[in-house]
């Protein structure tokens, strides 16, 4: 009897969640039922507990909350040995996985009184992931780690920390954006491989260890620093319809078009376009952005005179609107990492209330 293989696992639900859902077909995302268009409004310790706990905090709990994350973006000694022997062009999604597994997961200070344990080591955590990304970026530039005042919210102290200097109003708030819309997205593969190795009882950290090396993967993840790689080579909009015709012509992907499951624009496309267009024009990341918005016109063109669509996913633009608060490309993917861990952890806890052990079948097709 032949089997039916479906290498790709379209369509085929192996689960549940409550917490993120997907509507491809007409281009919808919610945390647990809340469209991300309003949640962007708010502030990101706010959304992320909403998206563990399905709770609101009240305004002094969201301030306590970032205060107690940015207090714990800090690395203990052996963490900062490990980074210390790192080679300095290790790529910041390696740094990441290296230091995972061997995170200290106790907090320096005294969580709020209101936070439920069950959630203290995964944020303990997604801090130190945090953490790890800002003096990454310091120490593979070969110089000392920027001195961050004391007293500052969470995603305040990354940018700080990133670039050596407050960031104002305007990056504070784009920061909140970007990193809500990335927090979950159902079943994607780096979700899905954490709820995989969940699934053999393994630790919070191997889990996430594990999603950090799928999110890496350019067609995942890495799309975002691919996405602008690929526009700094077309190198100006005048190029890209013919770079684009050629690529599609010679079965290359570009880069951050095209998603499994958005039929349409992905929403958080839709949300961060707009963003890079204002936040790059008339700066030094304009003729990139102008290139990015060309490769997406060429690439619709081409496919609608195929007879089929395809749209911009959340990673074409997000680099557009990083670069403008001063991340460098290779810090994209990391960045998307310090967000999307607390989707990760949020599913670790969802699966764990009901395991089971994910082992599918395989076709033997040797001799
Ligand atoms: C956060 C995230 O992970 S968002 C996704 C980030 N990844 C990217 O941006 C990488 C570029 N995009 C892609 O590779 C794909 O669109 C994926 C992997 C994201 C999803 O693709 P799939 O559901 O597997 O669709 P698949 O790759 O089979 O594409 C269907 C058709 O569209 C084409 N296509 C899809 N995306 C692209 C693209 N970006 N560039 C060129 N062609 C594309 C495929 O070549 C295929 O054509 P065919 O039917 O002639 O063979
Ligand atoms: O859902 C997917 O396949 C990829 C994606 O957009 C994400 O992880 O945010």
């Amino acid at each position: 009897m032949v089997e039916e293989i479906n290498a790709g696992l379209e369509g085929v639900v192996v689960g549940q969640t409550e917490l993120s859902n997907v509507e491809g077909d007409i281009g919808r995302l919610t945390y647990r039922g809340e469209p991300i268009e309003s949640l962007v409004k708010r502030d990101f310790p706010a959304v992320l507990n909403w998206l563990m706990t399905g709770e609101w905090l009240d305004e002094s709990q969201c301030r306590a909350l970032d205060r107690w994350l940015a207090d714990e973006s800090e690395l203990s000694a052996v963490e900062s040995r490990v980074l210390e022997q790192l080679p300095r062009n290790t790529h910041p999604m390696s740094v990441l996985q290296a230091l995972v597994p061997i995170a200290e997961l106790t907090p320096a200070q005294q969580p709020p009184a209101w936070l439920d344990e069950q959630w203290v080591p995964g944020l303990v955590l997604a801090a130190r992931i945090n953490a790890a990304v800002r003096i990454w970026h310091n120490l593979s530039r070969g110089g000392d780690v920027f001195a961050v005042p004391a007293g500052l919210g969470f995603l305040e102290k990354l940018l700080y920390g990133i670039n050596g200097a407050a960031p104002g109003e305007q990056a504070l708030r784009a920061i909140n954006t970007t990193q809500i819309l990335q927090l979950d997205h159902s079943y994607n593969a780096g979700t899905f491989a954490g709820r995989v190795i969940a699934s053999t009882g393994a630790s919070l950290c191997a889990s996430i260890a594990g999603s950090l090396g799928a999110l890496s993967g350019p067609l995942h993840g890495g799309a975002d620093e691919a996405a602008v790689m690929m526009a700094r080579e077309i190198g100006s909009p005048e190029k890209a319809d013919r770079w684009v015709r050629d690529a599609l012509a010679n079965k290359v992907k570009i880069m951050g078009m095209g998603h499994r499951e958005y039929k349409r624009l992905d929403p958080r496309a839709a949300i961060l376009k707009p963003m890079a267009r204002q936040f790059c024009e008339g700066t030094e990341w304009q003729t990139l952005m102008d290139t990015l918005m060309a490769v997406e016109e060429t690439c619709q063109d081409v496919f609608s005179s195929r007879g089929k669509e395809i749209y911009a996913n959340l990673e074409f633009y997000k680099g557009a609107v990083y670069l403008a608060l001063g991340i460098p490309e290779q810090y994209f993917t990391s960045l998307f990492a310090c967000s999307r861990v607390f989707g990760w952890i949020s599913h670790f806890h969802e699966f764990n209330r009901a395991p089971r052990l994910i082992r599918p079948r395989a076709l033997y097709a040797g001799r």
